[in-house]
This record gives C-alpha cells, sequence and structure tokens, in this order.
C-alpha cells in the first residue's frame, strides 16, 4: 500500500532536495541509493527517460529506506509501471490530465509540471495545490515562483531544472517551496563509472547547502 500523498509530500518537504536520477543500467541502482542514503538523502525521483527505471525504482524499494518516485512520467502505463515498482510519487514535466487522473486513482502523490498561471489554474481544477516548476532557470526562476505564489497562496512549488549549489538558496528562501530537484548530485558519469563515494560526497554537500 503506498503512502498518502500528504504524507509522501510531507516527507519531500522535509528532505529539501529531490535527487533527479537516469540510470542507464538497473544494476547500479542500489549502490545510488545507498550512496544517496549514506549522504544524507534517501530519496530519489528515478525518471522513465531509460528502459531501466522501473526496474531501478524496484531494486531501489526492495531497501525499504528510500523516499521513491518516478520522473518523466508522460503516460498511464508509466505511472501504472512505477506503482507495481514501488513507487510513492510521479513527477510529469508537464500537466496532463490522464496522468494526474491515474495517479489520484492509485492514490499517490502526482507533481506535474506547471510554470504559467493557467497551468497552475488547471493543476488547482484538478484537485492538485503542489506542482513541479520545470524547467525552474528558463522559466524566470526563482523571481517568477515569487510572483505566481502571490495569486496562488495556497499552492507549493517543486522547481526543477538548471537548480545546483549556486541558486538553491534563492529557490529555498521561498515560503511556497517544498522542496527543490536536480540532477547535481547525481552526475550520469559518476554513476556509470561507478563512482558512489563522489556522489555520497556531493549529497552531503548538498544536504549541508540546503539546511542552512
Ligand atoms: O523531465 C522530467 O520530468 C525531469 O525529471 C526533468 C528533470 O527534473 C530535470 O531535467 C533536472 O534538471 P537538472 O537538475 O538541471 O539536470
Amino acid at each position: 500500500m503506498s503512502p498518502q500523498p500528504q504524507q509522501t509530500l510531507d516527507q519531500l518537504s522535509a528532505a529539501r532536495l529531490v535527487p533527479v536520477v537516469v540510470l542507464d543500467d538497473a544494476a547500479h541502482a542500489d549502490p545510488l541509493a545507498a550512496a544517496l542514503a549514506a549522504g544524507g538523502l534517501p530519496v530519489a525521483e528515478v525518471t522513465f527517460r531509460t528502459a531501466a527505471a522501473a526496474d531501478s525504482i524496484r531494486a531501489m524499494a526492495a531497501r525499504g529506506d528510500m523516499i521513491l518516485g518516478a520522473g518523466t512520467v508522460l503516460t498511464t502505463d508509466q505511472v501504472d509501471l512505477a506503482v507495481a515498482a514501488g513507487a510513492s510519487y510521479v513527477v510529469s514535466p508537464g500537466l496532463s490530465r490522464a496522468v494526474v487522473e491515474r495517479c489520484q486513482e492509485h492514490g499517490i502523490l502526482v507533481l506535474p509540471g506547471a510554470v504559467t498561471a493557467t497551468e497552475i489554474q488547471a493543476a488547482l481544477e484538478l484537485g492538485l495545490t503542489t506542482v513541479k516548476f520545470f524547467p525552474a532557470g528558463t522559466s524566470g526562476g526563482a523571481p517568477a515562483i515569487k510572483a505566481l505564489a502571490a495569486p496562488f497562496g495556497g499552492v507549493s512549488f517543486v522547481p526543477t531544472g538548471g537548480v545546483g549549489p549556486a541558486n538553491l538558496h534563492e529557490y529555498l528562501a521561498i515560503p511556497a517551496v517544498a522542496a527543490v530537484g536536480g540532477s547535481w548530485m547525481v552526475p550520469k558519469n559518476l554513476v556509470n563509472s561507478g563512482d558512489f563515494a563522489e556522489i555520497t560526497r556531493l549529497t552531503a554537500e548538498a544536504v549541508a547547502l540546503a539546511a542552512r
């Protein structure tokens, strides 16, 4: 049984950071999860950009210590695969009614991308109050979120795309920001070369920065 959407959102808000993971090989999933947990961040958004996504989520879920989501979810079939693999939340680059409604049927948290007032209103009409703000950097960044948070007082945002150590604080300082997502602590080259110690170091550094 998946956790309730609010429970998952509370976990992500407490973590403040959501590592966005692209795995070419599900064999890397368990050591990567171990590296993230060792860095103090047992959280991952495993993207459906690769065929290894569902098996990677399954391998990470088997550990029992991860807050696991599926990213780049574009179809209802991917929602079903993600939930069956053990994901407790789903992230989409944009707002798809079909994807949102399938997540709601499963009773799991869904974070669709929304960067305009119109997109946020569409999310509200689907009963959502948290959206992914993607791609954050090229959609106006922190000033855009502040401007949108004014009329949409009850909405919270998870900015992702172009977020890193240099601008993390601009986003986390905004009360409407629940957490930020990013791939900077899990670079693909380190995953593929098996340098999990460096991933733990980058993760611990990110956790320390977010706590400041
Ligand atoms: O398409 C999706 O649903 C995604 O998951 C997009 C990723 O969240 C961002 O591409 C990560 O952005 P960077 O941290 O700048 O690498």
